[in-house]
């Protein structure tokens, strides 16, 4: 398997004849947390859903890399996937692994442990704090030891400890577990601290990706770029 995991070439998408994308063009190298930004109605969750094979009709095309004579594979969390809330974290994942054929009790209970869930036992779902809520979420999305995760702000309504935890979840995932991410989030300042990369979107066109690393050297901030973007315009 090369670097290169997932390209979107050329994207085009529109609602009703009013374009929400426009020739964009995203890559994903193995390795890399992407952070993709924009304003509310800007796009992003369409581009996700795209990625995902959620919307089937779309210009451009995606493809992902493939490895060891199998397509990687991709899981996401888009627009809260909803859980029974009356069964318990592990009735939960039982219940989309069987969706999913997978009957590794043991697998379960790992992923249980990887997202900090295992102690939880019989609590059913709807006692649950949005941030225990969402690590089941990721939980679900990571019983098929997905390559790439695609995560749609997944720090929404999550209280400062709930966000300190997903943050070394995901940490965790891409530096143990080899995970590629792409999530997008209105919190500039917790992307800064996780993203090794940023795309923003904005009137349609997605602008060239910018890499942490350079924004560090360059001593500009994640939100002075982002506004500048937003609000000066994009070069694509
Ligand atoms: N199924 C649909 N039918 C018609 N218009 C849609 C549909 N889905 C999204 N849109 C519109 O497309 C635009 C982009 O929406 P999208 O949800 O992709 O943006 P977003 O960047 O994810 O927004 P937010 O940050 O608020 O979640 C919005 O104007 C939205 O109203």
């Amino acid at each position: 398997m090369g670097n290169l995991l997932l390209s979107a070439e050329r994207i085009h998408k529109a609602y009703n004849g009013k374009v929400v994308l426009q020739d964009v063009t995203l890559q994903l190298q193995k390795g890399e947390i992407y952070g993709l930004l924009g304003r509310n109605g800007s796009g992003k969750t369409t581009l996700f859903r795209i990625l995902t094979g959620l919307i089937p009709r779309f210009n451009g095309t995606v493809s992902l890399a493939e490895a060891g004579g199998r397509k990687i594979k991709a899981s996401a969390v888009i627009n809260f996937p909803s859980l029974f809330l009356n069964m318990s974290a592990y009735e939960n994942m039982k219940a989309q692994a069987l969706l999913l054929g997978i009957r590794d009790d043991i697998l379960i209970k790992q992923t249980l442990k990887t997202v900090g869930l295992a102690d939880c036992k019989g609590k059913p779902a709807k006692t649950f704090s949005q941030g225990m809520m969402q690590r089941l979420r990721l939980g679900i999305a990571l019983l098929e030891n997905p390559d790439i995760l695609i995560l749609d702000e997944p720090l929404n309504g999550l209280d400062p400890d709930g966000i300190a935890e997903l943050r070394e979840l995901l940490l965790h995932l891409n530096q143990d577990r080899d995970m590629t991410i792409l999530i997008s989030s209105h919190i500039l300042s917790e992307l800064q601290h996780v993203a090794t990369c940023f795309g923003i979107l904005h009137n349609g066109i997605l602008a060239k990706k910018i890499l942490m690393k350079d924004l560090l050297q360059d001593g500009i901030s994640l939100e002075a770029m982002y506004m500048q973007s937003t609000r000066g315009g994009v070069s694509p």
